[in-house]
């Protein structure tokens, strides 16, 4: 592989706007690739991937090459240079990279893969929770498991078409996919590409969405003509989803408290044929007030540390602070409390996170139960996902039916 320097440059840039500016990886990778039209598909690659790359081997890339933060453009390509040796990719002789120790990178990489914190580079605190929550063996397969990228998961849109249709559909458009067992709309890309430019995804044929984010609205178990509550429905990758389980019958309410997201709801929704949802921004108390007791399914997809998504979002390792934890589990305990009051005696709900912890998950619905609020309630089933034994995103899922 041959270094092109324009799009070294382009990811040095992305480092710092992601590690200087505070930028989210995915939202500075769209900046970066903005700025050069001609940049192909393998370049866009190139940029896309080495920069999650050094995103989610932060800590352990910056231990290699003796660079503290805050870094300055020469750290960042000390990272990059790092991170080209440990892939056997031969440096150029550019005055930046010149004096690069390959031997002593590949020797300090044999030496601090023996430590977990550093193998896996996360903070110290993230390993020590992983401790605490989980045994030790299987807290080592679960991180190992999240630092590997993500593969490219599909929903098939049954609004519009049927798996196998949209199968030969995106081969005909040259993108070749497989079906996952257990995941009966899912297809998984063979090789990493942008759908997102295909004919199929303009005409709403799919969405892309994680196998095990696929195993959340099922859970809710609606049917036609319900009316379905999505309480945190942010850009609805799961509305979507219950739209489609709903055949478009019934209704379907997306409430958030970002206009924005709501927003973009609406439009993937238009995107999808989605003709039974409404959305309805939470200004208040009395938007929930007024739902009290109406709903035959309400979905309560929280706000959560994302520890079961760092795949796709490697920079939560860094951005997230152990003092965040309380604030965000609390905050599901209220949202809990609060959004199961829109439940109609009889019917369900579903508590979903994309964590892998238990303060998050088992043990809110435990807590919620002993609640006077959730003394109305009963467990009816709960999945616990891990990236290691599943092959995609870590989720929980508990349902709960009104009695
Ligand atoms: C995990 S995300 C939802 C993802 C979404 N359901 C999907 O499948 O794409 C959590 C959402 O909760 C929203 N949120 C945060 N606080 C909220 C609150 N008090 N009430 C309702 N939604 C809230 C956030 O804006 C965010 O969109």
């Amino acid at each position: 592989m041959r270094l092109h320097r324009n799009l070294v440059f382009a990811v040095v840039d992305g480092l710092d706007l992601i590690f200087n500016e505070g930028v989210y990886a995915s939202k500075a990778v769209e900046q970066i690739l903005k700025r050069d039209k001609r940049w192909g598909s393998r370049d866009r690659g190139f940029i896309a991937e080495t920069l999650y790359d050094i995103v989610r081997w932060k800590r352990l890339y910056a231990e290699i090459a003796e660079v503290r933060e805050p870094f300055d453009r020469s750290n960042f390509f000390r990272l990059f240079a790092v991170w080209a040796v440990l892939r056997g990719i031969p440096l150029p002789n550019w005055k930046q990279l010149e004096d690069t120790p390959a031997r002593r990178i590949k020797g300090r990489f044999d030496e601090l893969s023996k430590i977990r914190k550093y193998r896996e580079s996360i903070p110290d605190w993230m390993d020590e929770l992983g401790l605490e929550s989980f045994k030790e063996a299987f807290w080592e397969k679960e991180i190992h498991a999240l630092n590997q990228p993500a593969p490219v998961v599909l929903r098939t849109n049954t609004l519009k078409t049927s798996l196998p249709f949209l199968r030969k559909h995106l081969l005909d458009e040259g993108i070749a996919t497989d079906p996952i067992q257990g995941y009966p709309h899912a297809l998984v890309l063979k090789e990493r590409t942008n759908v997102f430019t295909t004919q199929a995804f303009k005409d709403g044929l799919f969405e892309v969405q994680d196998a095990s984010s696929q195993l959340v609205a099922p859970m809710l178990e609606v049917e036609p003509g319900m009316r379905v509550i999505d309480a945190c429905a942010g850009a609805g990758g799961k509305s979507l989803h219950l739209a489609a389980l709903m055949e478009n019958k019934g209704q379907l309410i997306g409430l958030d408290i970002y206009p924005q997201k709501l927003h973009e709801l609406k439009r993937r929704a238009r995107r999808n044929g989605v003709h039974n949802l409404e959305t309805r921004l939470i200004e208040s108390t009395k938007t929930i007030k007024k739902l009290h007791g109406k709903a035959d399914r309400v979905l309560i997809d929280v706000p959560c540390t994302g520890l079961g998504v760092l795949r796709r979002n490697p920079d939560t390792k860094w951005k997230l602070q152990p003092s965040d934890l309380d604030g965000i589990t609390e905050t599901q305990k209220q949202l809990l409390t609060d959004y199961s009051k829109m439940v109609k005696p009889g019917g369900k709900m579903v508590y979903a996170t994309c964590s892998i912890l238990p303060r998050e998950n088992s043990e809110q619905i435990e807590e919620f139960l002993k609640s006077p609020e959730g003394n109305s309630f009963e467990l009816e089933k709960e999945r616990h996902v891990f990236a290691h034994s599943s092959g995609y995103d870590g989720f929980y899922m508990a349902s709960l039916r009104s009695k």
